[in-house]
C-alpha cells in the first residue's frame, strides 16, 4: 500500500462488506478501492441496492469493512441524511446547536455560531421556529447547517435532497455549491439522481449493482456554477445513465 497523499482526504483500499452468515449472507460491497482528494466533491452513484449507503457509513465510521481498509487520516468525518431528522422538541436554532455543545463548546460561542450556520443556509431569523412550522426545504436547510456545525473535513450526505420538489432541490444546490467552496469541506454525496451527480460532482463514482464495484469513475469537467437544465450537464448525464443501464441490466434488475 502506498503512502497516503496529503491532499488525499480518503483512501479507500479493497474494501468488501458483507452482512450476516451462511445462506443469509450478503455481500453489499466488492473490493471497493477509491482515494477521494481532499476539498473534492465527489458523487457516489448507482443503483437501487448497489451499497452506496453501505459505503458511506464505512466512510463516516458508522461501520466497519469486512475486509480492507478506510484511511482518513484523523479527519473528522460528519453525516446527513435524506430525512432531516431534526429533533422536534428544538427549535432551528437548538437543532444546530446539537452538535456544538456536543463538542463543548460554550454557551456564548454556541449562540454566535448557530446565528452564522443559519445565516449562511438562509434561515437568518428563524431561529425560533420549531420544525413543524418549517417547510420541507426549510427543514433540510437547518439539517444543512447543522451538518455544518459538526466542522467535519468530510461531509457524508446520503440523498440529502431526495425527497424535495425539483425547485426546492435547485436552490439547494446552489446553496450547498457555494458552502462547499467557502468551506473547503471535502463532501461524498450519495444520490440515485445522475443529473444531480452531474450538477454538483467534481467526480462520480458509479458502483455496479450488488455487490457493489467500482464500475467506473467520470471527470465533470464543467465549468462551476453549473445548471442542472444546462446542455452540458444534459450531454454528460446521458452518457452516465447509458453506463447506469449497463450496469443495472447485467445484473437482471
Ligand atoms: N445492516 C444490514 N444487514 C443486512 N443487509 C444489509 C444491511 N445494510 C445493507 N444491507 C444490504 O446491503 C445491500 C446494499 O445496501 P445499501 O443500503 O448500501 O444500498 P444503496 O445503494 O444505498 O441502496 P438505495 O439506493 O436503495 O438506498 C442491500 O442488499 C441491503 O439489503
Amino acid at each position: 500500500m502506498t503512502a497516503v497523499l496529503p491532499d488525499t482526504a480518503l483512501r479507500i483500499d479493497g474494501v468488501s462488506r458483507f452482512f450476516g452468515t451462511g445462506a443469509a449472507q450478503v455481500q453489499a460491497l466488492d473490493n471497493v478501492s477509491l482515494d477521494v482528494r481532499s476539498g473534492e466533491f465527489l458523487c457516489l452513484l448507482g443503483a437501487s441496492g448497489c451499497g452506496k449507503s453501505t459505503l458511506l457509513g464505512l466512510i463516516a465510521g458508522l461501520d466497519a469493512p469486512s475486509t480492507g481498509t478506510v484511511d482518513t487520516a484523523g479527519r473528522r468525518t460528519g453525516m446527513m441524511f435524506q430525512d432531516s431528522a431534526l429533533l422536534p422538541w428544538l427549535t432551528a436554532g437548538g437543532n444546530v446547536e446539537v452538535p456544538l455543545r456536543l463538542r463543548g463548546i460554550r454557551r456564548a460561542e454556541r449562540r454566535a455560531r448557530v446565528d452564522e450556520l443559519l445565516s449562511m443556509v438562509r434561515l437568518a431569523g428563524m431561529a425560533d421556529r420549531r420544525p413543524h412550522e418549517l417547510s420541507g426545504g426549510m427543514r433540510q436547510r437547518v439539517s444543512l447547517a447543522r451538518a455544518f456545525a459538526q466542522e467535519a473535513d468530510i461531509l457524508c450526505m446520503d440523498e440529502p435532497f431526495g425527497a424535495l420538489d425539483a425547485m426546492t432541490r435547485d436552490l439547494l444546490h446552489d446553496e450547498l455549491e457555494r458552502i462547499w467552496r467557502q468551506t473547503g469541506v471535502t463532501v461524498i454525496f450519495v444520490t440515485h439522481d445522475v443529473r444531480e451527480a452531474v450538477r454538483l460532482g467534481d467526480r462520480i463514482v458509479l458502483l455496479s449493482s450488488r455487490p457493489g464495484r467500482v464500475a467506473e469513475v467520470f471527470d465533470v469537467d464543467i465549468d462551476r456554477p453549473r445548471r442542472i437544465d444546462s446542455t452540458q450537464v444534459a450531454e454528460l448525464a446521458t452518457r452516465v445513465t447509458t453506463r447506469l443501464r449497463e450496469e443495472v441490466g447485467r445484473h437482471g434488475h
